[in-house]
C-alpha cells in the first residue's frame, strides 16, 4: 500500500516512527512532513494529504496531530475524502469495514506508540466490507 502522511508541530515524533514503521512493512510512504517541531497550522498538511489521496486513489493518507481532530475535520471537507479520527484497533477496523475511509487520523497526544501500531494494524488488516454500507457511504459522497 501507499501512503501519504502528514501532522503538525504536535505529532513530528509518531509521524516519523509511523514512517518507519510502515516502510519496515514493506508499504511505500509518502512523507509531507513538517520535518521540525516548529509550530504549524495542522490544516496546511491535512489539505497537501487530501489533495494526494484524492489524485492517487488507489493510496491512502494519514494525519496526525495533537488530538487528531483539527486534522480529521480539515481533510473531511474534501470531497471524496472520508477521514476517520481512530483511537484504537477497532475503531481502525470499523472505520476501513463499514466506513471504507481513506485516511487514518490519530493523536500524538492522545495514544502512545503502542495503541498507534495496534490501530494501523488494524486499518491494514481490514478492508472494505460492501453490502449494506454502500448506500451508506454513497449518501456521505451525495453531498
Ligand atoms: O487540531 C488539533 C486539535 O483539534 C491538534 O491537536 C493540534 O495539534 C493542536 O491544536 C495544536 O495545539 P498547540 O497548542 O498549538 O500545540
Amino acid at each position: 500500500m501507499k501512503f501519504y502522511i502528514g501532522t503538525d508541530h504536535a505529532g513530528v515524533d509518531l509521524k516519523d516512527w509511523t514512517v518507519e514503521l510502515l516502510q519496515s512493512k514493506g508499504h511505500e510512504v509518502v512523507d509531507f512532513g513538517p520535518f521540525s517541531k516548529d509550530r504549524v497550522d495542522y490544516p496546511d498538511y491535512a489539505h497537501k494529504v487530501a489533495r494526494a489521496v484524492i489524485e492517487d486513489s488507489s493510496a491512502q493518507g494519514i494525519l496526525i496531530c495533537g488530538s487528531g481532530i483539527g486534522m480529521s475535520m480539515a481533510a473531511n471537507k474534501h470531497h471524496g475524502i472520508r477521514a476517520a479520527l481512530c483511537h484504537d484497533a477497532y475503531t481502525a477496523m470499523v472505520a476501513r469495514e463499514h466506513n471504507d475511509a481513506n485516511i487514518l487520523c490519530f493523536g500524538e497526544r492522545i495514544v502512545g506508540k503502542g495503541v498507534a501500531e495496534s490501530i494501523i494494524d488494524a486499518w491494514l488488516a481490514n478492508g472494505f466490507e460492501g453490502g449494506r454500507h454502500v448506500q451508506r457511504v454513497e449518501k456521505i459522497e451525495a453531498v
